[in-house]
């Protein structure tokens, strides 16, 4: 069956200090299945959220996606009109942030805000438009959501926010969702709940997500499969089981090996030892070696993608010689 997004060599490019572009997404290609949930993983910096952005037409100016397609049931985004694309956001495709802030308009009350959102896309009367945002905060949990509807989003809290964001993303029950560490900024008892009811409503209504995060627990806890991405390259991708129990690349090793440092918030963020090259010194060959004990002379060489689409790791090392 053709899969709802196959995204083939996809490169964004940052204008560098020297004019020549720096590749925050480098070559990456992967699909998705409607319904499936794929956890795209990754140190700070390693190109999750570019990603992200560049699957949403949001890549803000002087940045722009230089090659590649992303085949959104069939059709290519890249090549699509900024209005296509306008079109489709929102309605097929959503996006929930870290801070939900960048989907909340501060000065208008929820309800207004639910309601536009379903006027952009549908013909609907004032009065169902009403009714639909009432529906769609008592399906987040949000109590009292009559109420709520007349409520601006600084009388709601961090979680109850995020909650609403969530609404709006699922809204028109889109086919994707891209989930960029919506939970990371909330306490650790709250992110539980908003993770266990978005899987429970995107598992309900047959959505694909993409979630983004540093935290390797979420993403053995709720995707089919996993990506892990290093100076804007995939360097591993396979089912959520295998790569976790079996890594075929040291750096998803040491990702998965590394104690990792909690935020504030108790959020776990993946960061193993040595620094990460700045894009502007991504080492070319394997961008790892310069941080990998493992590394030889044939790392300089930059590794060919192997195995089937999807699986595959770029470390030239046999697995018994990596982790001896
Ligand atoms: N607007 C921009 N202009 C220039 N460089 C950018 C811009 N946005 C991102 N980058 C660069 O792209 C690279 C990838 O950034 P990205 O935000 O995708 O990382 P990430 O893996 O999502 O990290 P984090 O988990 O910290 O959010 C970084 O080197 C970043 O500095």
């Amino acid at each position: 069956m053709k899969p709802l997004l196959d995204v083939r060599g996809l490169v964004t490019e940052f204008p560098g200090p020297s004019g020549k572009g720096l590749r925050a997404v480098d070559d990456i290609s992967f699909q998705l299945s409607r319904g499936e949930v794929l956890g795209l993983v990754g140190e700070s910096g390693s190109g999750k959220s570019v990603t992200g952005f560049s699957l949403m037409g949001l890549i803000d100016k002087p940045g722009k996606v230089t090659a590649g397609q992303i085949l959104f049931d069939g059709e290519d985004l890249v090549a699509a009109s900024p209005e296509r694309r306008r079109g489709l956001r929102g309605r097929r495709i959503a996006m929930v942030f870290q801070d939900p802030m960048m989907t909340l308009n501060p000065v208008l009350r929820i309800g207004t805000q639910i309601t536009e959102s379903l006027h952009a896309h549908e013909r609907i009367s004032r009065r169902a438009a009403r009714a639909r945002a009432r529906e769609a905060l008592a399906m987040v949990g949000i109590p009292s959501p009559d109420e709520r509807l007349d409520a601006y989003p600084h009388e709601f809290s961090g979680g109850m926010r995020q909650r609403v964001a969530i609404a709006i993303a699922m809204l028109h029950q889109p086919d994707l969702i891209i989930a960029d560490e919506p939970t990371t900024a909330l306490d650790v008892t709250i992110q539980a709940q908003i993770i266990s009811e978005f899987q429970k409503l995107t598992e309900e209504q047959g959505t694909a997500v993409i979630w983004i995060t540093h935290d390797l627990a979420i993403v053995s806890s709720l995707a089919d499969r996993i990506a892990v991405m290093y100076g804007g390259r995939i360097i591993e991708t396979g089912g959520i089981a295998s790569v976790l129990e079996t890594p075929r690349h040291p750096y998803t090793h040491g990702l998965i090996r590394s104690v990792p440092s909690e935020n504030s918030r108790g959020s776990r963020l993946a960061q193993i030892p040595g620094v990460t090259p700045s894009l502007a010194r991504m080492p070319d060959g394997c961008a790892f070696r310069t941080r990998c004990k493992r590394a030889t002379e044939e790392c300089h060489a930059r590794p060919e993608q192997f195995g089937t689409e999807l699986s595959y790791h770029r470390c030239f090392h046999p697995y018994e010689e990596v982790y001896a």
